[in-house]
């Protein structure tokens, strides 16, 4: 291999210019010369040359990229070497694109797709005598922490350094895989879990360095020597000036650990290539303590500067440009990484019997040379005992001149070692102190990366708590601040609870005053209106007492229209006072004229009394006549007035009887007298034929006198009870009229037919009253049952209210409730973390005194242990 594949391989990749350098007036300042090797930045700042291993200018497609610049490298790791490719530049340079790209699009797809494809390519077209394992890791450095993304739990994994394995992650996840897919698969997988972050220069910028491995292992079947080849693919982290990436909080400690890291690799090859450094700080971070074996180690390593072609970020190109150029000059020592085949090994063990045969000759002849020395002999200096003489020759003792000083072979390796790298921070140490010094390095980054990811764990604990702490005091403030609205509504809601109590006080006091009132107006209505009805009662009796005399001459006037009844009885008065006055003139004996006379008065008086036996039928008719009618009316009226009809008919029966009890008897007694009469005429009339002598004659003319006075009074009594029964009965007739037509007419048009006019003045100032008194009876009951609709709307707003308050009153209760038990549960927090931080520093302080480590548990290793494979074969057979 030429000194050419020792050195690191620099490829230099620029992408076309972006939105936001155009946007921001960029143009690209690079030209690119033809041989592809060189190309020139003028800038403001730069103007010179660059020349790489290669120089891809921004029209360059993937394929291309890939087939020019690093398909050789799969050739070295199937051959057995270690091989690194790692991509370096600023943020949104390309790195991603360059290593990863669309590993789904045939044209966008980056190198890493690629090169699987090729190495799986070149085991299917390998003889088919080698049988391969591929295995895959995939991790991430993100904020100096060791992260498996094939297994991201495992977030703070340890380099360890053994001399046979070199430096290597201790935990990492490796999967075995037989196919592209299968990595594919891997790939994508790792590919999520990869930290990553909106910044100004690239919208999906990485946030981590993320290291791909692929590591092949073959075995010859033939012979039975085994190889094995282990490609890193680095897609490092953007090294960007903050303030260009609007980094800030947890981004801008991100930048400031990835340009820690980025910092450490320059430094590390600033150390590889100044020609003077005997110190290289790998050890100084994690990056370039995993990429030790890549700079100046047993790899083949392609660096890949991506750079924007634009004036924009011209000096992070310039700065990328030159570190390029740097890292250019770094040599590594890449060798086959192979085990020895058994004939190979057999010939080496012949070596080392023959070496150790030499070795005897030359203890032999050292024994001999002493024992001339010690003699007291002395041996020439050509005769002292050395190596190629025990090689070749029998030891001869060696002269007791020449001072014994060999070099110590194993020493001398040891140092060899030590020497061929030169800047290993280790001091240089015998062959078992250094593999004591790893043993115990190894012991310590353990303890380091376990105390880490458990100061991690607090960490993130106490954030989280922080946090939490921070939410229950915006909660604490939440709930405070709803306190006080509920208080500041809580107070509201009492001030218009007192306002409607008071209003529904006042409610029920006016409502009681209306009641009052309203029991007043009741009173004083009732009182009007009864005497109001004792007004239209008078006016009633008035009315009937008007119409019952008018009625009763009417009825006279009927009843005797020719003025008969009053004639005749003028004529019985006159034949009385005759007869009295013949009874009284000188008590004379009547003549046979006046006797003449007297029978003929008499039976005018006969006629008469016919006449009124005549009348009384007639009224007797009548009488029947208006009881009939009367009955009628009783009939109909009994229909119209429930009140009159019960009155009525308890009188009217009443009546009914009584009359009747006396219009009998006293038609009974008119009879009685009229025969009594008529006995006394007969007798007369017998007395007279019989020639009677005058003193009888005045006898029976006294008594006849008498009888006929007697009759006379009897009758007069008989008419004023007649006529009294009449009047009566008239009067009642004309009552139960009247009540019929009061009935039948309207009570208004009795009141126009009212003569009355200052009962009609009455009525109506009285019935204007009564009207006010109505509307204002209506008001206040209005008023009283709105009132009512007023005093039942405040009291169920009233109850409202009040279940309102009573809820909001729950509510503030049960806030209450859940912030002391929120406080307390916050308090009894704030008193573990305290004592866990106690704990940590007390632990801490232990450890720095160097009494005790405090417990940290380890870090978890889930998934898969690294022997294991995830179920796949694995293992390739070329058929
Ligand atoms: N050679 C190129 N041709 C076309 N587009 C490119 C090229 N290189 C990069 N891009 C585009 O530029 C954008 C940024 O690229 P990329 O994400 O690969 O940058 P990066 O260097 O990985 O950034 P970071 O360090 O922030 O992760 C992407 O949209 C990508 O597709």
């Amino acid at each position: 291999m030429s000194e050419n594949r020792n050195n690191i391989r620099v490829v230099c990749r620029f992408r076309p210019q972006n939105s936001r350098e155009i946007r921001e007036g960029g143009v690209p300042i690079i030209s690119y010369d033809e041989n592809g090797e060189t190309c020139r930045m003028e800038g403001k700042e730069f103007q010179g040359n660059f020349t790489f291993d290669r120089i891809f200018p921004p029209e360059t497609h993937q394929k291309f990229f890939f087939d020019e610049s690093i398909k050789p490298i799969v050739d070295d790791v199937i051959g057995g070497y270690n091989g690194t490719v790692f991509a370096y530049g600023q943020t949104g340079s390309g790195k991603t694109h360059t290593m990863m790209g669309d590993m789904d699009n045939e044209e966008f797809k980056g190198l890493i797709p690629r090169i699987v494809e090729q190495i799986f390519h070149s085991i299917i077209s390998s003889p088919s005598t080698m049988e391969y394992t591929v295995k895959v890791s995939y991790m991430e450095i993100y904020m100096e922490k060791i992260r498996d993304l094939l297994n991201p739990q495992n977030d703070n994994l340890p380099i360890h350094e053994e001399k046979n394995r070199g430096v290597y992650v201790k935990g990492l996840l490796e999967v075995y895989v037989s196919s592209v897919q299968e990595v594919y698969e891997v790939m994508k997988r790792g590919g999520n879990a990869r930290i990553v972050a909106y910044t100004n220069m690239n919208a999906e910028s990485s946030r981590s360095h993320s290291i791909f491995v692929i590591t092949v292992n073959q075995k010859n079947l033939s012979d039975g020597s085994v190889k094995s080849g282990k490609l890193s693919l680095v897609d490092l982290a953007g090294s960007e000036k903050v303030g260009k990436t609007g980094a800030s909080g947890q981004t801008l400690e991100e930048a400031k650990k990835i340009n820690k890291s980025l910092s450490a690799l320059g430094m590390v090859i600033n150390a590889l290539t100044d020609g003077k450094s005997t110190h290289i700080p790998y050890r100084d971070s994690k990056l370039t303590r995993i990429l030790q074996e890549s700079l100046g180690g047993n790899s083949r390593t392609t660096l890949i500067i991506n750079c924007s072609p634009s004036s924009f970020n011209e000096a992070e190109t310039l700065g990328t440009l030159r570190f390029g150029m740097r890292a250019k000059s770094i040599k590594n020592k890449a060798r086959v990484n192979a085990e020895l085949s058994p004939a190979e090994l057999k010939a080496l063990l012949k070596k080392a019997k023959s070496e150790a045969v030499s070795f005897q000759q030359y203890i032999s002849a050292l024994e001999g040379e002493v024992g001339v020395w010690r003699s007291g002999g002395s041996v020439p200096k050509e005769k002292w005992a050395s190596m190629d003489k025990a090689g070749s020759a029998p030891a001869q003792p060696p002269t007791p001149t020449t001072p014994a000083n060999p070099a110590n072979p194993a020493i001398e390796a040891a140092k060899k070692e030590m020497d061929s790298r030169p800047g290993t921070p280790v001091p240089i140490l015998e062959k078992d102190e250094r593999e004591e010094f790893l043993k115990r390095e190894n012991e310590l980054t353990d303890q380091i990366a376990e105390k880490e990811t458990a100061l991690a764990a607090q960490e993130k604990m106490l954030s989280e708590m922080k946090e939490e702490l921070g939410l229950y005091k915006e909660q604490e403030e939440t709930i405070t601040k709803e306190n006080k609205q509920m208080a500041t509504e809580l107070n509201d809601l009492k001030v218009q609870l007192e306002k409607v109590t008071y209003e529904n006080k006042e409610g029920s006091i006016t409502m009681d005053s209306l009641r009052e009132a309203n029991v007043e107006l009741s009173t004083e209505l009732d009182a009007l209106k009864k005497s109001l009805s004792d007004l239209r009662l008078a006016q009633k009796e008035g009315d009937k007492e008007q119409k019952k005399q008018e009625k009763m001459a009417a009825m006279l006037a009927e009843l005797d229209p020719s003025g008969v009844i009053s004639k005749k009885e003028q004529q019985i008065r006159d034949t009385l006072h005759k007869l009295e006055t013949i009874g009284g003139e000188n008590n004379t004996t009547l003549t046979v004229e006046e006797l003449s006379t007297l029978r003929r008065e008499l039976a005018d008086s006969k006629n008469l009394v016919a006449q009124h036996e005549q009348t009384i039928n007639e009224l007797h008719y009548e009488n029947e006549h208006l009881t009939r009618k009367r009955d009628e009316l009783e009939i109909r009226l009994t229909t119209l007035e429930l009140e009159y009809e019960e009155l009525l008919d308890k009188t009217i029966a009443e009546e009914e009887a009584n009359n009747n009890i006396d219009i009998t008897e006293t038609i009974a007694e008119l009879r009685r007298a009229n025969e009594e009469l008529q006995n006394a005429i007969n007798d007369k009339e017998t007395k007279s034929e019989g020639q009677k002598t005058v003193a009888e004659k005045e006898k029976d003319m006294e008594r006849i006198r008498k009888t006929m006075a007697q009759q006379l009074a009897d009758f007069d009594v008989m008419k004023k009870a007649l006529m009294r029964d009449l009047q009566n009965r008239c009067e009642k007739v004309v009552e139960l009229e009247i009540s019929l037509d009061e009935t039948r007419e309207q009570y208004n048009n009795v009141l126009r037919n009212s003569n009355n006019k200052a009962q009609q003045k009455k009525m109506a100032f009285l019935e204007r009253n009564l009207e006010q008194l109505t509307n204002v009876q209506k008001q206040l009951v209005e008023q009283n049952s709105s009132l009512k609709k007023e005093v039942a709307i405040a009291e169920r707003k009233l109850l409202a209210r009040n279940e309102r308050i009573q809820a909001l009153e729950a509510l503030l209760q049960d806030a209450q409730e859940k912030l002391t038990t929120q406080n307390q549960k916050f308090e009894a927090q704030l008193q573990a973390v305290r004592e866990r931080l106690e704990q940590a520093r007390s632990q801490k302080s232990n450890s720095l005194s160097g009494l005790s480590f405090g417990r940290i548990a380890k870090p978890l290793r889930g998934g898969m242990p690294v022997h294991e494979s995830n179920g796949m074969d694995g293992k390739i057979r070329h058929k």
